[in-house]
């Protein structure tokens, strides 16, 4: 790295020099590179999950020298078997990803701190955490190559992980916070395994947040998973832990009948919250304390008489500010929609006896999830969505059709006769039929489609429209067999008008100019059958015309045999693909 040191002021060439400094620091960031320990800048810590191809590659080459050290280190087992892609189904296909998700599934590592002690300088410390984590990137790099695996985008910016390291050693109690809509999405069973390797006493809870967006027969469904599964599990809603302490009531959610609930599928208050973090985090003292076995790394939980850390730790946006803020009783971390806002992992003292640390958010590697899912689970913010429509077919998959005519109070075109008639809605219809129903038009006449497409996730991204997970193995018709008892929550309702606040101007405008003829024409293009306009919205009409194959794309996803068309499902749970599933059994943990 160039060195630094000049202190030319005013002169074009000192500026120029400026410029290309902050240049070279903006590439090496892109990069994931840190800079080094000792010379390091105050610059803002940001978070690096897209690396493009070229500057892989020129990573690599850059990171040849230090890998040819590290090699012996690494193992060879993660080397994937490039099988031949070629005559296989959608079927075959997934069956072979799975199978190597489950083979690969311990490369699928968080990186470790390597060992260190406190003699060793910083440069020392420095040198060996990057040698580590290279290694470990190259590792994920040779997952990558395997086209049989999807390895989603994670977390490339060693300064993030060494905050978690950091978290990690010093928290007796490690939260994850997770999405109560898809705990295992969440999840990182790996980081379990390597608080224990830190410390064998170390216990894992998962802070299943958002619960107010969960209906009570969904939570019970997930204590029974959690409880059989011997996860450490809590409820809770920091919106609604805020909302009572600034003295206020979230729709559909009240404390006293909460209350009334038992401890498995209660959702915590505040002040129940705090007493079973610290009653957990002092038995594991306790029990370090009373154990023989020597801890060579308990740097932080022992030095002071029944003082106790907890870590939160979490995806970006599952509500780890929230959470704090909520806990410390006032705002002392900031929240906000855009995940990854976080950045430095802070240290909160509750009490004498309690201190909280909060730990930015992380994007820890998993396989099979897209970008796209990750952009509606809220994990990448929507800001970084390229291909609107694929993530809202996330969207169109996972809710039932009706739900979303419901909440947007639209129509949705039917499917054709000759399609599957319980498929779900096509994002190009959702997103088209929302801006009709709005009045959304782009500069070229157009659906503005990347208008609809923000919306649309933000609101499903802050549970305006329900969804979420049944635990592994539950089916559809234990499912159906619960919709008697409804949804709980406001989330599962309608929106109400707080819901639906801010910057959330999309309400439907009858004085707006109706656009379904641009809509029809534009749908009759996308057949791209040659059929006319009117043969394209003339159901009734084209029932007996049409015998054209559906033109579809290959991954749509009808054949998940959804909701049974008949639209009764509040809200439609589809089994993910074995992303979560396999890498959480994979990991040993469940
Ligand atoms: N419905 C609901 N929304 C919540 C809850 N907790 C947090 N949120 C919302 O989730 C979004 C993210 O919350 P944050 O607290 O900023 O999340 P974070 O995990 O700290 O995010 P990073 O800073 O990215 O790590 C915000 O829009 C919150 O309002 C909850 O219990 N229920």
């Amino acid at each position: 790295m160039a060195g630094g040191g000049k202190k030319e002021k005013g002169g074009g060439l000192g500026r120029a020099l400026i410029r290309q400094r902050n240049k070279a620091a903006a590439a090496a960031k892109e990069r994931g590179e840190a800079l080094a320990f000792g010379r390091r800048r105050a610059m803002p810590l940001e978070s690096v999950i897209d690396v493009s191809d070229i500057d892989a590659v020129l990573q690599r080459a850059a990171e040849a020298d230090q890998l040819a050290e590290a090699a012996s280190v690494s193992s060879d087992s993660d080397l994937v078997i490039d099988l031949d892609a070629t005559g296989e189904t959608d079927e075959e296909r997934r069956r072979l990803r799975k199978e190597q998700e489950a083979l690969h599934a311990s490369s699928l590592r968080v990186p470790r701190r390597p060992p260190w002690h406190s003699e060793m300088t910083v440069e020392e410390l420095d040198a060996n955490e990057r040698r580590a984590f290279l290694v470990w990137r190259r590792n994920l790099a040779r997952l990558e190559e395997n086209d049989k695996l999807v390895l989603t985008p994670f977390e490339k910016n060693i300064d993030i992980w060494r905050q978690l390291w950091r978290v990690l050693e010093r928290s007796d109690l490690l939260v994850m916070v997770v999405d109560a809509r898809d705990p295992l999405f969440y999840r990182c069973p790996d980081l379990e395994a390597y608080a224990k390797e830190i410390d064998e006493h170390k216990r894992t809870m998962l802070l299943v947040n958002k619960a107010d967006l969960l209906p009570l027969n969904i939570r019970k469904r997930w204590a029974d998973y959690f409880k059989a599964h011997d996860i450490l599990y809590v409820f809770w809603s920091a919106k609604a832990a805020t909302a009572t302490l600034e003295g206020k009531m979230l729709r559909g959610y009240s404390e006293e009948e909460s209350a009334s609930l038992d401890l498995d599928t209660k959702i915590f208050g505040r002040d129940e919250l705090l007493t079973r973090l610290q009653a957990e985090a002092e038995s594991i003292v306790a029990q370090r304390r009373t154990s023989t076995a020597e801890d060579d790394h308990d740097v932080s939980s022992s030095d002071s008489i029944s003082h106790v850390v907890v870590g939160f730790i979490g995806y970006p946006n599952v509500g780890k500010s929230s959470t704090i803020n909520a806990l410390v009783g006032e705002k002392r971390t900031g929240v906000t929609h855009t995940p990854g806002k976080t950045k430095h992992f802070q240290t909160l003292i509750i009490s004498e006896e309690l201190t909280l640390c909060d730990c930015p958010g992380l994007v820890f590697p998993s396989f099979s999830s897209s970008r796209h899912e990750m952009v509606a689970c809220g994990v990448l913010p929507i800001d970084r969505m390229t291909k609107h429509r694929e993530a809202i077919q996330v969207v169109a998959d996972r809710v039932p059709r009706n739900v979303l005519e419901q909440i947007y109070k639209i129509s949705l075109p039917k499917p054709k006769p000759y399609e599957p008639q319980s498929r779900p809605p096509t994002a190009a219809e959702l997103l088209r039929t929302y801006c009709a129903s709005r009045g959304h038009v782009s500069h070229a006449g157009l659906p503005d489609e990347t208008r609809a497409a923000r919306q649309i996730l933000k609101d499903y991204i802050d549970g305006k429209i329900p969804h979420f997970e049944l635990p592994p193995g539950a089916t559809d018709s234990e499912e159906d067999a619960d919709e008697s008892e409804g949804p709980t929550t406001s989330a599962a309702n309608e929106p109400d008008a707080d819901d639906f606040s801010e910057e959330d101007e999309d309400t439907v405008d009858p004085a707006e100019p109706d656009m379904r003829d641009v809509l029809d024409d534009l749908e009759s293009f996308d057949l791209a059958n040659g059929g006319s306009k009117a043969a394209a919205k003339k159901k009734k009409e084209s029932s007996h015309k049409h015998h054209k194959k559906p033109q579809r794309k290959k991954d749509r996803s009808w054949r998940v045999g959804n909701d049974g068309g008949d639209g009764t499902a509040v809200v439609r749970v589809f089994q993910k693909p074995a992303v979560n599933l396999s890498a959480v059994s994979a990991g040993g943990r469940v």
